[in-house]
């Protein structure tokens, strides 16, 4: 049996994260052991320290707006031309100087071997909300390098793909303006924080008034114009305050999932002329990157099995429907639209199958 105290994969996933964020590649051990480092942070020291031999793994939503051939379906490996330096690696991972130097090739991608590692790769990177661009090399000799965090290849995805396990953490009383009475409380699941606001003290035994609120730091705290967020999180506190009850998920997943720095860099892009779906393109995303089982998880852990759902997000719905969680309503939630938004809803309801 292994000992309590060695880390488990979810343990060593979480590690990876903060490695990556801080410009350290990590090992995907395996037949062949291989170096996986996020572009983003890459320093020119430990680019050159990665030897001649890497290859450069981009999504193909990014390798689309490159120009570059995927060959392994959700994303591509682009060989590295030798003397490569990391003003080219970033040119490819950011999309930021696009339009400025469109001519960054031509590309050439790669299509044998297996591109499971560079999958994986990828999808940590995704997680950890750095650009997700990966420069991959071999690692010949472990022991050269020590102090690196390890993860077995193979069974990186099913891991990246598992539910979260949530833990209640702390809990505390919380009058609102809007909502008078509340309790907050905050959860945690493999490193990562979600909150849960209690409004009143609703019946475990009847459908609950709810909201999953995805973080949106411009909208909810600064009142930015270019989404709805910050009137649909009032509106909904104010409607489970009129009602007397109601449970408001407050999910970590600024961004649809992509992070604060993502979505600056998307809103940079969207200055150019791309809307909100085509600049998650560009950058390398899908339009919604969230897990939306999270919102199920921490609803059933909280004691809650039905809901009347706040949302114009039918995708909302189906989620909650499929893991455990029953829809008996859904409330639409119309606030906030005006003339610095209207393009950015529109666009959700064309693009992404909001109800206007
Ligand atoms: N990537 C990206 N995220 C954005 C943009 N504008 C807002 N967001 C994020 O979009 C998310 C909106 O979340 P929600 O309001 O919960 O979800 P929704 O899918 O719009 O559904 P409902 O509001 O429930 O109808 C937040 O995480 C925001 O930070 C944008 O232009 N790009
Ligand atoms: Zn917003």
């Amino acid at each position: 049996m292994t000992h309590p105290l060695v880390p488990s994969l979810p343990d060593l996933i979480a590690r990876a994260r903060a490695d990556l964020r801080m410009g350290l590649p990590v090992v995907l051990d395996g037949p062949a052991p291989q170096l996986a480092a996020a572009v983003e942070t890459l320093s020119p020291e430990r680019l050159a320290a990665l030897g001649p031999d890497v290859v450069l793994v981009l999504t193909a939503r990014r390798a689309e707006t490159l120009k570059a051939r995927a060959y392994d379906g959700d994303i591509a490996r682009v060989a590295v031309p030798a003397g490569a330096d990391l003003g080219w690696l970033r040119a490819l991972a950011d999309p930021a100087g696009d339009l400025m130097t469109p001519m960054k090739g031509p590309l050439r991608t790669l299509r044998e071997g297996d591109a499971g590692p560079a999958r994986a790769a990828v999808g940590l990177v995704k997680t950890a909300h750095l650009l997700p661009a990966v420069l991959m090399a071999p690692l010949p000799d472990a022991s050269a390098v020590p102090g690196l965090t390890h993860l077995p290849a193979t069974l990186l995805p099913a891991a990246l793909a598992a539910e979260a396990q949530f833990a209640p953490v702390s809990v505390g009383a919380l009058p609102m303006q809007a909502a008078g009475r509340g309790r907050l409380h905050v959860l945690r699941a493999d490193g990562e924080e979600h909150f849960a606001v209690e409004v009143g003290q609703p019946d475990r035994d009847r459908p609950v008034l709810a909201r999953l609120h995805s973080a949106c730091f411009t909208g909810d705290v600064l009142g930015s114009l270019k989404c709805d967020c910050g009137p649909q999180l009032h509106a909904a506190l104010a409607r489970m305050g009129a009602e007397g009850a109601g449970v408001l998920l407050y999910l970590n997943q600024e961004g649809r999932g992509i992070g604060l720095a993502n979505k600056m860099r998307a809103y940079s892009l969207q200055d150019q002329g791309f809307d909100t779906v085509e600049a998650n393109h560009r950058l390398g995303f899908e339009d919604d990157e969230r897990d939306f089982r999270i919102g199920a998880a921490l609803l059933r852990q909280l004691g809650f099995s039905a809901v009347r759902l706040l949302t114009n997000n039918p995708a909302k719905v189906a989620m909650l429907e499929s893991h455990g969680v029953r829809v008996v309503e859904r409330v639409p939630l119309k606030v906030g639209r005006g003339p610095e938004n209207a393009a950015y809803l529109d666009t959700k309801a064309a693009k992404s199958g909001h109800l206007l």
